[in-house]
């Protein structure tokens, strides 16, 4: 038995050998994430995050209907173009229309339309006088003591946007911006497509959920709860959180059952060359295709993907929470962003403000916080480096990461940045 178990630690030994490079890993990820081509109607206020299936163009046009855009009298404008302070021109109304008037009748010659902001201008009428420059709506004769520019104060039908202008292209994610547009067009609903159904199981017998109490050699699992809440954020559905011992069967089991349940299997802990890292052999067991096993990166090195022959992703991530997080927001992501059939972020650059400590053979990832300075995009690398400092974290609002050198990266250099999805941009 112990012959069977230390040939298989060697067997994985020697496939840990050899690294995925960070861009390698991109690829295998871009060529093999399925679509998801399903769709389903949601109802608009829940629509936030969710990603667009088809185009959504305008059902009419915007403004609906010609309308005032200011408080006043609505007049023929040759009937008062020679009103002044000193020869005022008196109009009776005739007609008052507050914004919901339905029945418009047109106006009559030689009156004026006690008009509301947003109330359909009636037919004859072409230009809008506000209060202001009147006697008011005090009385039912007016007078009018300047004449604005002919057409004044009106919004034309159509000004904005024609009839089947395009509000929102497939594809597209949705915002408060396009939660508005929908609004204003009157669509209550909108095809999307199916989020991704995403499990995370994390293992360690030293594990204790927040809330528990805790022994003194146990930790907290914080990567169950920051990694639901990025994949929540991610557009996608956690439909499975599962915190495990380190028990073969065990893993092997839950594994079964989230790959059954979702699209989406992310795992932490356990996928080491350890004694105790069973995740790894669980997978290979189950017939997950492995597409890669150790990439050359520092942190997350032993950071696995594979697929399963149903169409399903598996990513394996260390257990240390620096390495989970950045392999999630360097490999996750953009997996969950594929799924959705969305464009993974762009990375850009920014000014170091301090050397960057690159490794000699691994893509080194660290998390800064990005600010404006001088007019330049700026970047303070935090001071936790190491893949169990958490607190890294704190203050930062941006993933950055330079290729394997022997040299660090000197001051005021260009580094390549991502901003952490929750980021607010500086
Ligand atoms: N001999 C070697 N040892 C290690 C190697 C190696 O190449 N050779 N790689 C190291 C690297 S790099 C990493 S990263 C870790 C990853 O190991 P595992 O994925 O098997 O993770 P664990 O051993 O289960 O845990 C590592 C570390 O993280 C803590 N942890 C785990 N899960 C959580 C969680 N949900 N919340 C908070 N903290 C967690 C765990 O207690 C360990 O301290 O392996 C190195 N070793
Ligand atoms: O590379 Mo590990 O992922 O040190 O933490």
């Amino acid at each position: 038995m112990m012959t069977v178990v230390h040939e298989a630690h060697e067997s994985k030994q020697k496939q840990a050998k050899t690294m995925t490079t960070v861009h390698e890993a991109h690829e295998i990820i871009a060529t093999t994430t399925p679509l998801i081509e399903a769709t389903v109607s949601v109802p608009l206020l829940q629509l936030q995050g969710r990603v667009l299936a088809e185009d959504v163009r305008a059902g009419f046009a915007m403004p609906r209907f010609t309308n005032a855009a200011m408080d006043g009298f609505a007049v023929r404008f040759g009937e008062i173009a020679d009103a002044s302070d000193g020869a005022p021109v008196t109009l009776p109304v005739s007609q008052e229309l507050a914004a919901g008037a339905l029945n418009v009748a047109p106006l009559e010659t030689g009156t004026c339309c006690r008009i509301m902001t947003g109330a359909p201008i009636p037919e004859g009428a072409d230009t809008v006088v506000p209060f202001e420059e009147t006697s008011g709506f005090g009385s039912d004769a007016v007078e009018f003591y300047k004449a604005p520019k002919k057409g004044a104060n009106i919004r034309h039908a159509g000004e904005e946007m024609q009839p089947g202008a395009l509000l929102a292209a497939a594809g597209t994610r949705i915002t408060p911006a396009e939660i508005g547009l929908f609004a204003t067009f009157g669509i209550a609903v909108a095809l999307v497509r199916r989020q991704p159904r995403v499990s995370i199981i994390t293992v360690g017998d030293e594990l204790r959920m927040p809330g528990e109490q805790i022994e003194p050699l146990a930790i907290y699992n914080s990567n169950l709860a920051l990694l639901a809440s990025c994949v929540e954020g991610a557009g996608a559905k956690v439909v499975g959180m599962r915190q495990l011992r380190d028990n073969r069967q065990a893993i092997r089991e839950a594994l079964a059952l989230a790959i059954a349940e979702s699209d989406v299997v992310i795992t932490t802990g356990g996928i080491s060359t350890g004694e105790f890292d069973f995740m790894y052999d669980a997978l290979n067991e189950l017939g997950v295709e492995q597409k890669f096993w150790k990439v050359a990166q520092k942190p997350g090195k032993p950071v696995y993907f594979g697929t399963t022959g149903s169409g399903k992703i598996v990513f394996s991530l260390p257990g240390n929470p620096v390495s989970a997080l950045v392999c999630f927001l360097e490999y996750g992501l953009s997996a969950l962003a594929r799924m959705q059939g969305v464009a993974p972020a762009p990375k850009f650059t920014a000014l170091l403000n301090e050397p960057f400590p690159t490794d000699r053979k691994r893509h080194r990832f660290l998390f800064g916080r990005l600010s404006v300075e001088a007019e330049a995009l700026r970047c303070q690398l935090s001071a936790q480096v190491e893949s169990y400092m958490l607190t890294a974290l704190s203050g930062a609002n941006c993933l950055v990461e330079a290729p394997p050198s022997a040299e660090p990266l000197p001051a005021g250099s260009l580094v390549t940045c991502a901003w952490l999805p929750w980021a607010n941009a500086c």
